[in-house]
């Protein structure tokens, strides 16, 4: 059986979806999640992007040990040196240089002739073989390309010693039929074809991301781009659960496998989702909360005779175990212990004692601790960092509907300082904002608020996510708790704590970007 390999971008083209930015602490929180799941490389981020970009590409490719660390470059000088200068702790490092071999691309965005593009490829491919053998290539919107021009390129920058050559449908525009075909004309066409491996990027603009990668695996293809949960630019990127799951249940058409542990993809898929802000419909296939919910009288007839009745793959497969081990307020570390194991995390012992503590804190509020609470909280955990400038004492909230909203919120601050303060507001959480905004003197304009129960019941662990803006830089924030008033003073602190941290950095100069894609929380 072949092997395909598996590009995964979500920590670049998904940082690119709207909306997301992570910081260092939780790409490498992606990164790390990633390796356990096995994918072949992992492109951290753009380094030439921003300096956040720069330092989370560097710290991706020192913590990084099995898994190949790319980073993305324009074909220009200066970006592909920022490029190598991030990547180059990496064990395995690739640099990823791309040019748009378009007609639309070249004569608009990149005002070029074809033949300049051809020689920029040429030279850009040549100058970044300079620093590391392993150079991706890349036509940006080679699905709208002309093929004998990408074909002309192609063998160039192959003669350059570009050792992978990625295909993009950058606009997601190209049918199954039509990709596949392109993939099998430049396999068969290109004379030096065969001293590279050939990739696919697919994104989703027509819904047609996944099947497109596939034809091109049936194609030929060596490696396939996307991303968790299918995040990305605009309607998103090829969701590598699905085409994992695609190849794995239905071998015998594709005869090709991947190198990832199908167990872990449940895991990946919760926490890209949590830490991006970017929720998993529940409709979505593999990883959605209905991908194995039956509801229908005859359907669970079915399953109960026979479970093949209605599922083409089993849940177990993604790593989602049902537990008979339930935890609560009696359970104590060995059981909580056992239950980290089971969920597949391997944790430093300061980091499952401090988990404990938080699990012992809700099983306190809660009848009964899942499998999502304990993920949620050990996740959480892994990317707090204890630098934050503001921390919640407590809050107290008086509302009605015949009554204004009152809040009372006691804030320390990492010196240890006490201030406390009483707004109103036209509801309670926005009571509450406005008594943080008074005790913090920077006011934060919120432009997003979203809430999403982590679990089921009425005691369920809920999460808040919040996106502030204070001027022109906007960060986002998150909170977790049974009380969603809690969870929602957590959630605002939180983007505080990054604003002043974002704020810093751009006075210093480290920043020129005003998402928060590099604070440390
Ligand atoms: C399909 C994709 O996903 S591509 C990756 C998208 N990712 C990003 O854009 C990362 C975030 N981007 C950024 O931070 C900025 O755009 C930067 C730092 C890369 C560049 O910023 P700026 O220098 O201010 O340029 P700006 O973004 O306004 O314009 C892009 C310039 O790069 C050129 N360019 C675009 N792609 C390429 C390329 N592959 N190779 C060389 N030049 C390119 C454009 O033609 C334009 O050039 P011009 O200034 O001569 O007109
Ligand atoms: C940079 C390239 C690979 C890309 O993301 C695209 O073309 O969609
Ligand atoms: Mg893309």
């Amino acid at each position: 059986m072949r092997e395909i390999q598996i590009f995964d971008t979500t920590l670049r083209d998904g940082e690119q979806s709207p909306g997301v930015n992570l910081n260092t602490n939780e790409k490498l929180e992606i990164a790390s999640q990633l390796e356990r799941l096995g994918v072949h490389v992992m492109e951290a981020g753009f380094p030439a992007a921003s300096v956040g970009d720069f330092e989370a590409v560097k710290a991706i490719a020192n913590a990084v040990k099995n898994t190949t660390v790319a980073a993305l470059s324009r074909s220009v000088t200066k970006d592909i040196d920022r490029a190598w200068e991030a990547v180059k702790y990496a064990v395995n490092p690739r640099i990823h240089v791309f040019i748009a071999t378009s007609s639309i691309h070249m004569q608009h965005k990149l005002q070029k002739s074809p033949e300049q593009v051809l020689e920029i490829a040429k030279e850009m491919v040549r100058y970044t073989k300079k620093y590391v053998s392993d150079v991706q290539w890349s036509a940006e919107d080679a699905g709208r390309s002309d093929i004998e021009y990408l074909k002309r390129i192609i063998e160039a920058v192959i003669n350059e010693g570009a050792t992978v050559i990625n295909v993009p449908d950058t606009v997601g525009y190209l049918m199954p039929e039509e990709y596949g075909e392109l993939i099998r004309r430049l396999k068969t066409e290109i004379p030096n074809s065969h001293k590279a491996r050939f990739s696919g990027h697919c994104h989703n603009d027509l819904g047609l991301a996944v099947a497109n990668s596939l034809a091109g695996i049936r194609n030929g293809l060596d490696q396939v781009e996307g991303t968790i949960n299918g995040i990305g630019e605009r309607a998103g990127n090829a969701a590598i659960e699905e085409i994992a799951m695609a190849l794995h249940t239905r071998k015998e058409l594709y005869q090709a496998k991947t190198t990832l542990d199908l167990s872990q993809i449940s895991r990946t898929s919760q926490l890209v989702s949590r830490l991006t802000g970017m929720m998993v419909p529940r409709n979505k296939a593999v990883v959605g909360a209905n991908a194995f919910a039956h509801e229908s009288g005859i359907h669970q007839d079915g399953m109960l005779k026979d479970k093949s009745t209605y599922e083409i793959m089993t849940p177990e497969t993604i790593g989602l175990k049902k537990s008979s081990l339930v935890l609560g307020k009696h359970s104590g570390r060995h059981a909580f212990r056992d239950k980290l194991q089971d969920l597949g995390f391997v944790l430093s012992e300061d980091l499952i004692n401090k988990a404990f503590e938080q699990f012992k804190e809700l099983a306190d509020k809660k009848k009964e601790v899942t499998d999502a609470d304990i993920s949620a909280i050990v996740e959480e955990e892994a990317i707090t960092s204890p630098q934050e400038k503001y921390h919640l004492d407590y809050f107290q909230i008086s509302s009605g509907n015949s009554t204004i909203p009152t809040a009372t919120v006691r804030l320390r601050t990492e010196a240890g300082v006490t201030q406390e303060e009483a707004a109103c507001g036209d509801g309670p959480i926005n009571a509450i904002y406005n008594t943080i905004d008074r005790l913090s003197g920077e006011p934060l304009a919120l432009t997003d608020y979203r809430i999403r129960s982590v679990s089921g019941g009425t005691d369920a662990l809920g999460e808040v996510f919040v996106r502030v803006q204070q001027g022109e830089i906007s960060v986002n924030g998150r909170g977790m708790s049974t009380d969603i008033l809690e969870a929602s003073v957590k959630a605002y602190i939180n983007a505080l704590n990054r604003m002043i941290v974002k704020k810093g950095e751009m006075d210093n100069g480290n920043d020129s970007s005003r998402e928060d894609s590099s604070c440390t929380l």
